[in-house]
């Protein structure tokens, strides 16, 4: 099956994320990428195979018409490539109680992802709908699911207890932790780069537009911000993290009584966007001299630093943290401001290395080892999908 094509799809709540590979016999070897924005107008499919890179402008959206956005890319990328599309490989957000690994898609299990949409109400629908495009357009291709929660099912029975009735944690009100594939891939890059701190007790960062923490140890998941949903823990770009329930429930006595209305504001109008009123995006922050616009950045430093002083409570230590994802790779301020506030545990930063954006960024000195590593979500799925296809 030397010739033969995998596809990922990462279906996120605005963005679609296409990973190419071609199924080489010493396993699945990335040859290009895709990425299409659903906020920008045209929509864009803009992707590289090998070294040569591609804008189309292609017919659909995120909702009804997502089918026609899925046979686009087909079309155009699949055009460059010799092999047969032999399987498609997703990231699915949310895998409840029942998915603990990756699984092969059939009825069955679609229809158990199906019911974890309430779970999920963002992600999980855009996961599904691209599922039953390829299920329409290719019946021939295999499909795969890879699961965001997965990674964390390692975790105590206490870390993922709400404090709630003991009757609604069994019926799966419980947190289960997200950005798993993320958190697998970056485990298995610091076993490469520093076997010894992977060993250890990690605390790894996934700062993206959604943004949560993790806390690991010897590579596995001991406890991780985001709980029961996707807007829990640290604040994001647009999602305001852990929220006083008291502060939901003014809000639904005092103007906004419909979950419909309370769910847009809780994924869209709050986070960074919300304090800064300006934008969700940490490059048009940093950039922009506002007080407001600093307090907002000011305000997402503090709440991680503060995550990650829970989480070495529940692993009980610290021997390395690891910064990753759209913002923990690409800005330097911000894991500079982290680290000064983690001070008091013996971090210390080097500032060349940070600024360039090096893998090993602590100074000599540091108590606690510093690193960047790129994360690679979609090796994860395809890798979780070749040894179920095999
Ligand atoms: N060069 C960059 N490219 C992309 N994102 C960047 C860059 N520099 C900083 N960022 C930050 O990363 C965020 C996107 O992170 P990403 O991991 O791509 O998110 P997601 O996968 O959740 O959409 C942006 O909102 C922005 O704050
Ligand atoms: C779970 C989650 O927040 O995913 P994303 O970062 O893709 O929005
Ligand atoms: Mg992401």
């Amino acid at each position: 099956m030397s010739d033969d094509v995998l596809l990922t799809f990462n279906a996120g709540s605005s963005t679609l994320k296409i990973g190419v590979f071609e199924l080489a016999t010493e396993g699945p070897r990335n040859v290009g990428r895709g990425k299409i924005d659903f906020d920008q107008s045209p929509l864009m499919l803009r992707y590289s195979i090998g070294p040569d890179r591609y804008e189309k402008t292609i017919r659909g959206n995120n909702g009804a018409q997502f089918v026609s956005v899925i046979s686009a890319t087909l079309d155009h990328m699949l055009a460059h490539l010799p092999g047969r599309l032999h399987a498609v490989a997703h990231r699915v957000v949310h895998g409840g109680l029942t998915f603990q690994e990756a699984t092969p898609l059939d009825d069955a299990a679609i229809e158990r992802i199906e019911t974890l949409v309430p779970l999920a109400p963002l992600h999980q629908p855009q996961a599904l709908r691209a599922i039953r495009s390829m299920e329409a357009l290719r019946p021939d291709v295999l499909q795969t699911a890879s699961f965001d929660t997965a990674f964390h099912a390692s975790q105590a029975d206490l870390v993922r207890r709400l404090a709630i009735p003991r009757a609604m944690h069994d019926d799966g009100v419980r947190r289960y932790g997200f950005h798993g594939l993320s958190y697998k891939y970056i485990a298995s890059q610091l076993r490469k780069i520093d076997p010894e701190a992977a060993r250890g007790k990690v605390v790894a960062c996934h700062l993206g537009s959604g943004a949560s923490l993790c806390a690991m140890e010897n590579g596995i998941s001991r406890d991780t911000s985001m709980g029961f949903s996707a807007l829990d823990g640290i604040p994001m770009a647009t999602r305001p993290g852990w929220l006083d329930p008291g502060a939901l429930l003014y809000l639904m006595r005092t103007g906004m009584p419909q979950p419909e209305k309370i769910e847009d504001f809780l994924y869209h109008e709050c986070g960074l966007l919300g304090v800064s009123g300006i934008s969700g995006d940490t490059r048009v922050l940093l950039d922009d001299k506002s007080p407001e616009a600093a307090e907002a950045i000011d305000l997402f430093c503090l709440r991680i630093s503060g995550e990650v002083g829970r989480l070495c409570a529940t692993i009980g230590g610290l021997d390395a943290i690891v910064f990753t994802a759209g913002i923990g790779e690409n800005q330097p301020q911000i894991r500079t401001r982290v680290a000064q506030r983690l001070q008091w545990l013996g971090i210390e930063i080097d500032e060349g290395a940070n600024m360039r954006n090096s893998i090993a960024i602590n100074a000599a000195s540091s108590r606690v080892k510093l690193f960047m590593i790129p994360t690679d979500e979609e090796r994860v799925i395809a890798d979780e999908a070749v040894a179920l296809i095999a």
